[in-house]
């Protein structure tokens, strides 16, 4: 950094996902602090899967923004949608294989919006969307899948990253959209807020 540049603000990350810092990492971004937001991520009701993950990524990013007003912040919220339903993170088992038998042999998409707060609250941000076809699922597949335990903690039961992309037949989009922070839309809001070089 040469003298007369104004020093870097803190980066931080407000997501508590290790897929989120991977993603990160693979574009040469590291964050100085990873501050997971802790706020209410129940969608309302008729809310768009869209809406949710705009208003959430939103919120994530000025809970964290709000005690660290010197900062650039960083938060994303990962949502799939089938149809008008949202498949948010499933709580057991039995939902884990719901939400596959809901996948299967179906298109859906998955959307995450980016949201990025620099120092002086300018907030820019970006919704990005994939949509993905699994085959048609066995009875056999969707007891493996619960049975990998992979459907925990994740957006829809499943981890396109793992096993699960055997079923993917197709897909349109960004692939890290999918896997929770789409690096394309991310590297250009870094930017655009000077963190990344044009
Ligand atoms: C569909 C899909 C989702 N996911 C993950 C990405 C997100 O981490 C998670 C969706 O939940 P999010 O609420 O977006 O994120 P999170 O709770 O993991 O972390 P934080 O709120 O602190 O940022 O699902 C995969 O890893 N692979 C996939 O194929």
């Amino acid at each position: 950094m040469l003298g007369t540049e104004r020093p870097r603000p803190a980066f931080l990350l407000a997501s508590g996902s290790p897929r989120r810092i991977e993603l990160l990492a693979r574009i040469g971004v590291t964050p100085d602090q990873v501050r997971p937001a802790d706020i209410d991520e129940t969608p309302r009701k008729t809310e768009l899967p869209r809406q949710l993950a705009e208003r959430l990524a939103r919120a994530k990013a000025e809970a964290v923004a709000a005690e660290a007003t010197d900062a650039l912040v960083l938060a994303a919220d990962t949502v799939v949608g089938v149809g008008r339903r949202i498949l948010g993170k499933p709580a057991d088992e039995a939902e884990a294989a719901r939400f596959l038998g809901l996948l299967s042999g179906r298109r859906h998409r998955v959307m995450t919006a980016v949201c990025l707060m620099q120092p002086g609250g300018r907030r820019t941000s970006r919704l990005v969307t994939t949509i993905l076809a699994f085959q048609r699922l066995t009875q056999a597949q969707i007891e493996d899948h619960v049975a990998s335990g992979e459907w925990r903690g994740v957006a829809g039961g499943y981890q396109i990253q793992k096993r699960a992309e055997m079923y993917v037949r197709f897909l349109s989009g960004s692939h890290s959209n999918v896997v929770g922070l789409p690096l394309f839309e991310t590297a250009q809001l870094l930017r655009g807020a000077g963190w990344l070089r044009p």
